[in-house]
C-alpha cells in the first residue's frame, strides 16, 4: 500500500476514536447500538464499503444507516453487495475486526493485511463507488458524514448520497445501478407503479372484489416508509390508501407503532381505534423492509387479528402457483411449453406450523434455513421462483434470470398465436410481479402493492385471506444466560447439538403436548437465548415455552424473562 494512502488512513481515523469498553459485532443485520457509540464504527464501515467496491471490480456498493425497528435513540449501519443483497458473510469477520481495532495503527495494520489476503486492487482500477442512504433518525445526518469520511479515506473512492430512503429502496438502487438500468428514486416509484398498473389491468373482469374492501389504512411506524408511501400513492389508481403515523404529527419512531410492535404485541398500534373495526390495515417497520397486515375484530378490545409474514407468503404462493398452472394448460405442444419452472418456498423455524402444513397441502416444496434474510434469500435464489418470508414480515420473491428469459420468449410466442389468451395473461402477470416485487431484498412498499393487487384479483377480503388457515397458538420467550454462544444448533436451528442432553430434555417436554413443537437458539441481535413453542392451545404453548425456558436456565445460566 502506497505511503500516501497509509498516512491518509492514519490521519483520518485518528478523528474517529472507537468507544471504550464496547465490543460491536456485525450481527444478523449489520452493526446496531446506541447512536452515540457509532461514529467510529460507521466511519470504519465507510472504509469497508470502499474496499468491497474495489474487490468487486468497482461495482456500486450500498451503505445504509438505520436501526430498523429499534428505538429512536439507536442507530446502525449495514452494507449492500453489488447484487443488492446483504454483504457476503465471508467479509463479516473483517467487519468485526475493523470495528473493534483499538487504535489507528491497529486499524491500518488490519487493512493492509486484509487487502493483501483478499488481493484487493487499490491502484490502476476504476474508483470505488458507494451509494449512501439513511432512515429518519436524528442521529443519521452526522453518522452519514462519518461514513463519507471513511469512504474518502480510500484514495479516489466516490460517495453518492441518496438522502433519506427506505432500506429496500437503497438495495434496489444498488442492484439497478450495477445492472446499468435507471436507478433513481423516481425510477423506483415508476417501476413499482407501472408494474402495479399492469397487474391491475390484468385482473379478470368477473372479480368479485367488494368496493367497500377497497380502503387500506397503513401504519408508517413514524418512520421513512409512511412518507415514501405518500409519494407513491399519488402515482397509483384503484387503491384508496390512508397513511397514519407518518412521523409528521409528533409521534415517535417505533414507539407503540410499526410492524414489530404489531406482530409481537398483537394489539392495535397508536393512531388506530375501535373506529377501524373490519377495515384492512397494514403496518410497516421503521425502515420499511417489514410488512404485516391486521384487522380490528371488535370495538371492545385492543386485540387484533394478525396477518403475519407467513400468511403474506401463503397469499403470494397461491397466486404464483395459479399463474404457473394457467401457463401450463394444454393446447400448445411446442418445445418451449415443456419447461418446468421450479417453485420453492423458504421459511425459518419461527414459521407457524399451520402455515407450513397449509403450504405443503398445496403441493409446494417448503424448505427451512436459519434465521436471517441472508440465509433465506440465498436459498430462494436456487429456484426459478423462490418465495421467502420470516414470520415477522420480511420477505420477497426472487426470479431466476433464465426463468425470466423463458417467460419473455413464451410471452412473445403466445402473443403471436392468440393475443390476450389466458396463458399469455399469466405470463404477463408473472413478468409484472418480477418487476413489482423487490428482487434485492424484502420491501414493505412493493410487498404491500402486490398483496393489494392479489386481493383484488382474487376478490378476497382480509377476512377471507385470514381464513387460509388458523395459526397454532405460540409463545416466544427470551432467556438471559451466562454465555449464549454455548448453544450450538443444527438442522436450520431446530436441533440443539450443544450443550449435550438439552435437546433430549426439550424433546421429552414437547412430547407431552398435542401438536407441540419447541426449539431454542441464540439471538443474532440481542444477548439472549430465544425460546419458541407452539401447541394446540395458548395455555399449552405458554406452558411448553416456560418449561423449555427452565431447561435453558438449568443447563446454561441464570434468570429468565
Ligand atoms: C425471532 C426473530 O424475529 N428474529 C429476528 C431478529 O434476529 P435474532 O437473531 O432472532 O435476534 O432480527 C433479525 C434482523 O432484523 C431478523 O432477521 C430475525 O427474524
Ligand atoms: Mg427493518
Amino acid at each position: 500500500m502506497k505511503e500516501q494512502q497509509q498516512s491518509l488512513l492514519l490521519s483520518s481515523s485518528a478523528r474517529f476514536p472507537p468507544p471504550q469498553g464496547v465490543r460491536l459485532s456485525y450481527g444478523t443485520a449489520g452493526f446496531r447500538a446506541d447512536a452515540g457509540l457509532l461514529q467510529s464504527t460507521v466511519y470504519r464501515v465507510g472504509i469497508l464499503a470502499a474496499l468491497r467496491s474495489l474487490k468487486m471490480d468497482s461495482s456500486v456498493i450500498g451503505l445504509v444507516i438505520t436501526a430498523s425497528h429499534n428505538k429512536e435513540s439507536d442507530n446502525g449501519v449495514k452494507i449492500a453487495d453489488p447484487s443488492g443483497g446483504m454483504l457476503s458473510q465471508h467479509w463479516e469477520p473483517f467487519a468485526d475486526a475493523l470495528a473493534n481495532a483499538p487504535s489507528p495503527q491497529h486499524l491500518l495494520h488490519l487493512i493492509i493485511e486484509f487487502v493483501e489476503k483478499e488481493n484487493i486492487p487499490l491502484e490502476g482500477v476504476r474508483p470505488a463507488q458507494i451509494l449512501l442512504g439513511r432512515d429518519t433518525r436524528p442521529s443519521g445526518e452526522s453518522l452519514l458524514e462519518a461514513a463519507k469520511q471513511g469512504i474518502s479515506s480510500i484514495l479516489g473512492a466516490v460517495a453518492i448520497d441518496m438522502g433519506i430512503v427506505t432500506t429496500p429502496q437503497l438495495h434496489w438502487m444498488v442492484r439497478a445501478r450495477n445492472k446499468g438500468v435507471k436507478a433513481s428514486e423516481l425510477d423506483y416509484f415508476e417501476q413499482l407503479s407501472s408494474s402495479f398498473r399492469c397487474l391491475m389491468d390484468l385482473i379478470p373482469s368477473g372479480s368479485t372484489f367488494n368496493e367497500l374492501d377497497n380502503k387500506l389504512v397503513v401504519d408508517g411506524a413514524n418512520g421513512v416508509g409512511g412518507e415514501k408511501l405518500e409519494v407513491l400513492k399519488k402515482m397509483l389508481d384503484g387503491l384508496a390508501i390512508e397513511v397514519r403515523n407518518s412521523g409528521k404529527d409528533g409521534g415517535v419512531l417505533n414507539e407503540g407503532v410499526g410492524a414489530d410492535y404489531v406482530q409481537k404485541e398483537k394489539v392495535v398500534p397508536c393512531g388506530f381505534s375501535s373506529q377501524d373495526v373490519g377495515i384492512r390495515c397494514a403496518s410497516l417497520d421503521g425502515d420499511a423492509d417489514r410488512l404485516v397486515y391486521f384487522s380490528v375484530p371488535s370495538e371492545s378490545s385492543s386485540k387484533i387479528d394478525l396477518v403475519d409474514g407467513d400468511k403474506i407468503l401463503s397469499l403470494f404462493a397461491v397466486f404464483i402457483k395459479e399463474q404457473l398452472s394457467i401457463l401450463k394448460k394444454e393446447g400448445h405442444t411446442d418445445v418451449n411449453s415443456d419447461y418446468q419452472p421450479r417453485l420453492g418456498v423458504i421459511q425459518t423455524a419461527y414459521a407457524n406450523g399451520a402455515s407450513t402444513d397449509y403450504l405443503r397441502r398445496l403441493g409446494l416444496e417448503v424448505l427451512f434455513t436459519p434465521t436471517g434474510v441472508k440465509y433465506l434469500h440465498e436459498k430462494a435464489a436456487e429456484y426459478d421462483i423462490g418465495i421467502y418470508f420470516e414470520a415477522n414480515g420480511h420477505g420477497t420473491i426472487v426470479f431466476s434470470e433464465s426463468f425470466l428469459c423463458w417467460l419473455e420468449s413464451r410471452n412473445n410466442e403466445l402473443s403471436s398465436v392468440v393475443k390476450g389468451s389466458e396463458q399469455q395473461k399469466a405470463a404477463l402477470r408473472l413478468l409484472a410481479v418480477s418487476k413489482l416485487i423487490n428482487q434485492a431484498v424484502g420491501d414493505a412498499l412493493s410487498g404491500l402493492l402486490l398483496v393489494e393487487v392479489i386481493l383484488q384479483h382474487m376478490g378476497w377480503s382480509i377476512h377471507r385471506w385470514t381464513e387460509f388457515y388458523r395459526d397454532l397458538p405460540s409463545r416466544q420467550l427470551k432467556v438471559k444466560v451466562v454465555d449464549r454462544t454455548a448453544v450450538v444448533t443444527a438442522n436450520a436451528e431446530t436441533v440443539v447439538v450443544k450443550p449435550p442432553g438439552i435437546q433430549e430434555a426439550i424433546n421429552a417436554e414437547t412430547a407431552k403436548y398435542p401438536q407441540g413443537r419447541s426449539f431454542i437458539r441464540p439471538s443474532g441481535t440481542e444477548d439472549v437465548i430465544r425460546v419458541y413453542a407452539e401447541a394446540s392451545t395458548q395455555e399449552a404453548a405458554d406452558s411448553l415455552a416456560n418449561s423449555v425456558a427452565k431447561l435453558v436456565d438449568q443447563f446454561l445460566g441464570f434468570s429468565s424473562s
